[in-house]
């Protein structure tokens, strides 16, 4: 993991150059710092060499002047090389999320998917930024001031270093302990961001049936979990820094002590001594250092996890090597064969066969659940069949790109999405290059046009988060407008025309039928009213394909299609 980690290195290895070596020399110069001290007590001190200390102390000035710099460059560069190491990933992360299939967001949570997108990676950039930069220089500042005590004083840097195996074994077990913690409170915030996204995007149901106390319970439920987990979190931190501490100052302590004697008995001079506690500091930053890395890297390391976790999953739906772009598709489609399952278990469709010829409008109608919806997903690949296959201008769908095939179908669905932004990125959605002209014109084949034009910005104006601020009907005639603009010959519209008052569904009907002229059209619908003029009828029951014709000639065989009309018509009435 490690490995793959330092490989986000690589194109910021000029940026990590310049803040490794500054760092390097600002440790260097620490180092030197005792030395200076030591000279000027037991040398230039007793002979009363004035002019050399004022000397030797600008000289020191100057060079705490220069580090001062190189501290500054350390902190903003390294923050530089974390923020793009992070910006990289996200962008990563972004990407691969994007070309999952659906059905890795029927099982992910959105809030879990945010999580790894903001709060991860957050601390996998701090990470970067301070990790292999914080080791490299505690190892060396660490080596580098032992050696210098061993040379001053071989037993009194030997009674220095016993310390450290012991802080081995405490940073090892602090180490696991901590990277338990991360990766708990890490799960219960991803939870917390799923709860927060369910409430907030469905808080108009959530108001409509007073639910907000309920919601409030859940949400406290997922909340006092994280608290719980960050307070452990930071307890065991806080465990860690204290031991860290407690065991740093008896170390300089005993240093004092020891030195104070060895000193007493001839064997250091008072520039020696003093020049070895000034050490002792200098071996305890990297201890320090250390430390605080011990709080960093299981925080990193588990969101570093998490993102490998998700980048691990390779998209269902996946292009065959040998694909092809397709231009312009006729709309010939054959389904031969075809069983489909979501889960692998519960069969939601057995060999359905069915063959729809360039141009012909088809109306899917049956029970609720039946399969309707999923006959229609299969055909731009959003799951891809189990068994049998489907085939568009003899063309098996699998062996086409993804990216062609869906550019040649069009979705209006009852449920429609529309992005937050102005009515006309809304409809240019539908084709990215579209010209003020083209986007003008399909509104006013969706009848869009006189409402936009009664808006108090036109085209210009905000909808809203999902196109809150229009009504149901201008939402679907907005959907209508953006597939008008993207001019697809396969047309698949998902019960688009319920729920709205029989004026609108008029004019959203009127639409649908001058979208639909020359293509080749699948209509998913409830209310077979909208259907009478569909060149096929397909009637799907949780069995199969029960029965197909015209309106008339499925009436005239009374059986399914006659009796869900009849059951229509008498609630109707009623
Ligand atoms: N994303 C999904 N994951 C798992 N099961 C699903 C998914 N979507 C639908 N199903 C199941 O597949 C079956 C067929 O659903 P589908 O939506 O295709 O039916 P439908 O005929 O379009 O129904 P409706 O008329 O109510 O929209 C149902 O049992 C449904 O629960």
């Amino acid at each position: 993991m490690l490995k793959q980690f330092f490989s986000y290195y690589k194109p910021h290895k000029r940026l990590f150059i310049i803040d490794f070596s500054c760092a390097v020399f600002v440790a260097i110069l620490e180092l030197a710092f005792p030395v200076a001290v030591q000279w000027l007590i037991d040398e230039l001190l007793p002979n009363g060499e004035w002019d050399k200390i004022v000397t030797v102390s600008i000289l020191l000035l100057a060079v705490y002047v220069l580090s001062t710099f190189m501290q500054f460059i350390v902190s903003y560069l390294g923050h530089k090389l974390g923020i793009n190491i992070e910006t990289d990933m996200r962008e990563e992360l972004f990407t691969h999320v994007q070309r999952q299939s659906f059905r890795f967001f029927d099982n992910t949570k959105t809030g879990h998917i945010m999580s790894r997108i903001t709060n991860d990676l957050f601390d996998i950039g701090e990470l970067a930024h301070h990790g292999p930069e914080d080791f490299f220089i505690a190892i060396m500042t660490f080596t580098g001031a032992f050696w210098i005590m061993f040379t001053i004083n071989p037993t009194l840097a030997i009674i220095a270093l016993v310390i450290v195996p012991l802080l081995t074994v405490l940073v090892t077990y602090c180490n696991i302990a901590m990277n338990k913690a991360w990766h708990r409170m890490y799960h219960n915030i991803a939870d917390v961001n799923a709860r927060v996204e369910d409430a907030v995007s469905g808080v108009r149901v959530v108001q409509s049936f007073t639910n907000e106390d309920f919601e409030l319970n859940r949400f406290n439920q997922d909340n006092g979990r994280f608290r719980k987990a960050k307070i452990k979190a930071y307890k065991v931190m806080a465990g860690t820094h204290s031991s860290i501490y407690m065991m740093t100052r008896f170390l300089t302590l005993i240093v004092l002590v020891v030195g104070a004697w060895l000193s007493f008995n001839g064997s250091l001079s008072y520039g020696e001594l003093v020049s070895f506690v000034l050490y002792t500091n200098v071996l305890i930053k990297p201890v320090d250092k250390i430390s605080a890395l011990l709080e960093l890297y299981p925080k990193g390391m588990a969101g570093f996890r998490r993102f490998q976790e998700i980048l691990a999953k390779e998209p269902e739906i996946k292009n065959d090597p040998n694909a092809m772009e397709v231009d312009k598709l006729t709309g010939n489609i054959r389904f031969d064969h075809v069983d489909f399952s979501y889960d692998g278990h519960q069969q939601v469709l057995e060999n359905i066969n069915l063959q729809i010829t360039p141009g012909e409008t088809v109306a899917f109608v049956g029970p609720s659940g039946a399969g309707k919806t999923t006959i229609c997903s299969l055909i731009p690949r959003f799951y891809d069949v189990n068994n049998g296959s489907i085939s568009i201008d003899d063309h098996d769908i699998r062996n086409i790109t993804k990216k062609s095939l869906r550019s040649q179908i069009g979705i209006v669905q009852q449920d429609v999405f529309l992005f937050t932004g102005t009515v006309r990125e809304n409809i240019a959605y539908g084709k990215q290059n579209a010209t003020d002209e083209e986007i003008m014109l399909a509104a006013k084949k969706a009848h869009l046009d006189q409402v936009i034009a009664d808006l108090p910005d036109g085209y210009d104006t905000q909808i809203g988060e999902r196109g809150l601020k229009l009504s149901g009907g201008q939402k679907q005639r907005m959907a209508i407008a953006r597939t008008f603009l993207k001019n697809p010959p396969i047309l698949i519209l998902d019960e688009a025309t319920s729920a709205l008052d029989t004026e609108t569904e008029r004019m959203i009907q009127q639409s649908l039928d001058q979208l639909a002229e020359n293509r080749t059209t699948l209509v998913i619908a409830h209310r077979l009213a909208t259907i009478k003029d569909a060149d096929r009828v397909v009637v799907v029951t949780n069995e199969g394909i029960a029965e197909q014709g015209s309106y008339q000639k499925l009436l005239a065989m009374d059986a399914v299609f006659a009796r869900l009309h009849k059951i229509q018509y008498e609630k109707n009435e009623d």
